[in-house]
């Protein structure tokens, strides 16, 4: 879904919310009738507006109606005052909110088009758009390193220096210079015309921290010195072009107002963040397991099942330890804020809350949480998940499949001969190889696949929605550019390559017998030579 989508989405949702609020605004008005003493009928007709009052505040911000909203919040405290203290209102106070609320009510027919209820495109939306790299230098070596970089996806094109004025009109993100050989001043010179620079990344052999020094004072914001570590220059272009994570945050709300809910659904998707919304606690469980989210959302206010509760149910298990839980709730009062947190849960956000609050909130959240969790089931050589965590996830993507009939793969690859790679070039030489394929699963795979490191040069990738085929291409065309990749140690250069057995889901298939069934068509290819990918299809 592209941001206009999303745009022309929350627009048809706000007029909706419109019609709502009209609608739930004149149905508290007629349940408004001035009540006698104390009567346990009067104490439910307080209930029911505190709690109808309570709904629109709660809301009415997020579409726009801010000032409707805290109106209705500050009723809404009246009416609980009222019933906190056990007193039914006199009618000269009834009679009062009744006025209250019919202002409410013409405010809205009067104004439809509240400003800035919409949010557009978020400024926070990732950019898809392929990363530009120029490569700036003399030297050959640049044309090998233009190919591996393209064949990372990354739009890549080398200029000599005699050519650096061009380097203007094709708009670079990324501009590595190989200053090797000859005097940084010539390079400086070469870029001073232009108006823009791109973010430099130097390759230099001055190993010295004066050398670093001056390239800082340049704008430099990536150093490196022959021979070039290829997967280091890798992960700082990632780091540099804020390529996306390889899934997206996902967020799960809890919420049982299904509008509010929807527009924060959608606030969130057009940050680049997944939502997915619950409207009943009781099936929250059931949809974190197949869901993971990074983030829970938890509305204070719901029916059956109060937010503090949820978040207790949800902190009996291990397993959700560390995805933070954050009420979202009109709830200001810090003492009450205080309690309920006391219960469970880690954070409150207030609503009426801006689409832009809210997106920040949850990335925030959301980047932490990942972060927490990585180092926890992240592979420190790699940064993929480890042997435990990629298991896990097959398991989750099995359920997942199971549910919704879409096909599931798993490919399992070992590096071919790594033992040799390690006892010729050393130990060192090999950490780079194992990083090397990690980088190109990481940048080649899909978003919504998994990829982990299984074992010290095996790695598992798991691909979600995807036929035999189409898994085995992809696969393939990873092997073909792997073999290709230019692996360094010293003056010496060679070219690894991997095996890889890819298998389907069948659906009696456990987790166990989909990485079996992944293992056996990876043995049947390194038995049949190396350097290949064998599929298995069943049923
Ligand atoms: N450099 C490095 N080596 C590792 C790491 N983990 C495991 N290894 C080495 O990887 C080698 C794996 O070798 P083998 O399992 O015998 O297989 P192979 O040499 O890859 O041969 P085939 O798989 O049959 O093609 C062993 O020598 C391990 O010590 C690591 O993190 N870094």
């Amino acid at each position: 879904m592209n941001d206009s989508d999303i745009d022309w989405q929350l627009e048809t949702l706000r007029r909706q919310y419109v019609e709502r609020l009209k609608n739930e605004l004149k149905a508290l008005l007629a349940d408004m009738q001035p009540p006698g003493d104390a009567a346990t009928g009067d104490r439910a007709t307080l209930e029911a507006l505190r709690h109808g009052l309570h709904r629109i505040a709660g809301s009415a911000g997020t579409f726009g109606f801010a000032q409707l909203g805290a109106s209705c919040r500050s009723m809404e405290l009246q009416v609980q005052e009222w019933l906190d203290e056990r007193r039914s209102p006199t009618s000269d106070d009834f009679a009062a909110l009744l006025e209250r609320a019919r202002a409410c009510l013409a405010q809205l027919e009067a104004d439809t088009l509240p400003a800035g209820a919409v949010s557009t495109s978020s400024p926070l939306a990732a950019d898809s758009r392929r990363a530009r790299i120029a490569i700036l230098g003399d030297h050959q070596q640049s044309r090998s390193l233009v190919t591996t970089l393209k064949g990372l996806g990354y739009a890549c094109h080398w200029f000599l220096m005699q050519e650096a004025a061009e380097l203007g009109p094709w708009s670079a993100d990324i501009l590595l210079i190989d200053e090797t050989g000859s005097p940084r001043s010539r390079w400086v010179k070469a870029l001073a015309g232009l108006s823009k620079l791109p973010t430099l990344l130097l390759l230099s052999d001055e190993d010295t921290f004066q050398g670093r020094l001056d390239a800082v004072r340049h704008e430099v914001k990536g150093y490196f010195t022959p021979p070039l570590d290829m997967p280091a220059l890798e992960q700082r272009i990632r780091h540099l072009t804020h390529l996306p994570e390889q899934e997206a945050y996902r967020v799960l709300i809890v919420d049982d107002d299904a509008q509010l809910a929807e527009h924060y659904r959608l606030v969130l998707l057009a940050s680049g963040i997944d939502s997915q919304v619950v409207a009943d606690p009781s099936q929250v469980l059931e949809v974190m397991h197949t869901f993971q989210p990074d983030v829970v959302l938890i509305d204070i206010n719901m029916p059956g099942c109060s937010g503090p509760e949820l978040a207790r149910v949800i902190r009996l298990d291990e397993d959700w330890l560390r995805v933070p839980l954050i009420y979202l709730s009109v709830e200001t009062d810090a003492h009450r804020q205080a309690l309920a947190l006391a219960q469970a849960g880690d954070d409150f956000l207030c609503k009426p809350i801006s689409d832009e609050a809210l997106s920040s909130a949850m990335l925030a959240r959301a980047k932490r949480s990942r972060q927490l969790s990585a180092a926890l089931d992240r592979d420190s050589l790699t940064g993929l998940m480890k042997h435990s965590a990629i298991k896990e996830m097959v398991e989750v993507e099995i359920a997942r499949a199971r549910r919704s009939g879409a096909a599931v793969c798993v490919a399992m690859l070992d590096i071919d001969h790594f033992k040799s790679i390690n006892d010729t070039y050393g130990h060192a030489v090999g950490d780079q190889v194992i990083r090397r394929l990690a980088n190109l699963l990481k940048q080649r795979l899909r978003r919504v696949d998994h990829v982990g490191r299984y074992g010290g040069e095996e790695f598992v990738a798991v691909l979600p929605s995807c036929t035999l085929e189409d898994a085995y291409r992809v696969i393939e065309r990873m092997r073909q550019h792997f073999q290709e990749l230019e692996c360094v140690a010293g003056p010496k250069t060679f070219h690894a390559t991997f095996s890889a057995g890819v298998a389907s889901m069948n659906t009696r298939d456990t987790t166990e017998m989909l990485l079996d069934a992944a293992d056996l068509a990876m043995y049947r290819a390194k038995r049949g030579g190396r350097n290949r990918v064998v599929k298995i299809e069943r049923d």
